[in-house]
């Protein structure tokens, strides 16, 4: 863990977009340290001021205590401006991502971008964040100047620029900023697809072992995934795969933390004070189906049902010694997204006691909807036949405020950064029940690596 020498300062203020835009429409000219979105609008970050890796057991405890002593005290010494108050995730915000499994050689992460694009409820906001031991002198609270003009530098440092209040790329030629040079090289890198830690045959043989294991009562459900890997020419631009993402997928969540970026389509649990709420997902079919029948196969098929119903029940299940008034939707509703239909279920409920949010994620996670039923028998028989280090993938992915808000997606439909950004492996699962065909789960994680292949430029096989 990262110690933070001395304390921390923050300066937000309330900016215009230029009509017609959205936060995801400055992405392609950005190289972002931390990115949320979902219809345009989220998080931006920019920069590091604060960088906190950690593994093991511990690891969601550890990134708790960093939050409550570095980010939660900025919720009194930097207060928002008005507009902004009361405004999830304005304001200060750290991006986090956490691995799936406790034994990952991978870190899990926090990042402080010294720098938050932000957009919520049709406002949006820049937010600067820096260490009282980075600056001079300590800026005072009240000094509007010398804050819009730190502001104002650090916007120069990332290729952004605000005019008369309003956000914009720089013109040109105004600064010479890394990111829009280097996002040009990326933009241009010739990519290519090559095989993963395994072969397909491997992932057909894991998801027989699996069903056999079923067959023998060992355990209801498991999730198998598998990798590729895209390898490209020179490092990878995060700013245009994040924008495509954005673009084609925006009833998805557009990520980036620490070394993972994706869409995903699934909440694990966002806070809002005492609110939570969640979206479960299991059972799927190809989005090539029409969607009368894509309703009937997944809402008729007691396959699909079931796989989705264990693994909404799993979540009721891990979040109920925290939360009460617990209510899951019934029965599930379809979600249509380009590449897919899934089952889904929305899930609220109300947390009884004031518990970091890093600490409820930790309770919901690992769902069934990614690990399975029963939960450590799953988690065991996956380590043996995937033979994958999961990373951050099927990890909590998102952000957490200084009020304690937070949004934690599953980290899905994604990638793992690897080789200084010059490849990038992209995962995907399927849930494994009673009769499940390998052929068709191979050819479901084609389906579900397929975001991250358009916006890479790779054709699927
Ligand atoms: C594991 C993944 O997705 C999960 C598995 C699903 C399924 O098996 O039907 C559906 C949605 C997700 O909960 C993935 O996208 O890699």
């Amino acid at each position: 863990m990262t110690a933070l020498p001395g304390s921390l300062d923050s300066t937000t203020l309330v900016v215009d977009l230029p009509l017609g835009t959205t936060l995801a429409d400055l992405l392609p000219g950005l190289e972002p340290s931390g990115v949320w979105l979902l219809r345009g609008e989220g998080l931006i970050g920019l920069g590091t001021t604060a960088h906190v890796r950690t593994r093991g057991a511990e690891r969601f405890a550890e990134l708790a205590e960093w939050h409550a002593q570095h980010l939660t005290p900025l919720a009194e010494t930097s207060p928002l401006p008005d507009e902004l108050r009361g405004i999830p995730g304005a304001g200060p915000v750290a991006l986090t991502s956490i691995t799936y499994s406790s034994t990952s050689g991978a870190d899990s992460h926090l990042i402080l971008p010294e720098l938050i694009l932000g957009a919520a409820e049709g406002t949006a906001w820049v937010t600067a964040v820096v260490r009282t031991s980075a600056l001079d002198e300590p800026i005072d609270a009240e000094d509007d100047a010398a804050r819009l003009s730190q502001v104002q530098q650090l916007l120069a440092k990332h290729a952004l620029q605000l005019r008369e209040g309003r956000l914009s790329l720089a013109d040109p030629g105004e600064t010479g900023s890394a990111g829009a040079g280097t996002a040009e090289v990326g933009t241009s890198a010739a990519t290519s697809l090559i095989q993963g830690a395994h072969s397909e045959q491997h992932y057909l043989q894991a998801v027989r072992a699996g069903v056999q294991a079923i067959g023998h009562r060992r355990l209801e459900k498991l999730v198998l995934a598998r990798d590729v890997v895209v390898a490209a020419d020179a490092p990878l631009a995060t700013g245009p795969v994040l924008a495509a993402l954005a673009a084609d997928y925006a009833d998805c969540w557009t990520y980036l933390a620490g070394d993972v970026l994706g869409a995903t389509p699934e909440m694990l649990v966002k806070i809002r004070g005492r609110q939570l709420s969640a979206r479960v997902l299991a059972g799927t079919v190809d989005g090539g189906t029409g969607l009368q029948q894509a309703r009937a196969l997944l809402l008729e098929d007691p396959k699909q049902r079931d796989e989705h119903r264990l693994a909404a029940q799993s979540l009721l299940d891990q979040l109920a010694p925290v939360a009460q008034h617990l209510h899951a939707q019934d029965p599930p509703a379809v979600l249509q997204l380009p590449n897919v239909f899934h089952l889904s279920t929305d899930v609220t409920g109300e947390l009884t006691a004031q518990t970091p949010a890093l600490l409820v994620a930790e309770r919901a996670h690992p769902t069934a909807a990614i690990c399975g039923t029963p939960t450590a028998t799953a988690a065991e028989l996956i380590s043996t036949l995937e033979g994958l280090d999961r990373g951050a993938f099927s990890g909590p992915v998102g952000w957490l405020d200084a009020q304690g808000n937070a949004d934690f997606g599953i980290a899905l439909r994604g990638g793992v950064l690897e080789e200084q950004g010059t490849q990038i492996r992209l995962f995907a699962g399927c849930g494994i029940v009673a009769g499940s065909d390998p052929e068709e789960e191979l050819a479901e994680t084609w389906a579900k690596m397929r975001p991250m292949l358009g916006a890479l430029g790779v054709r699927q096989p």
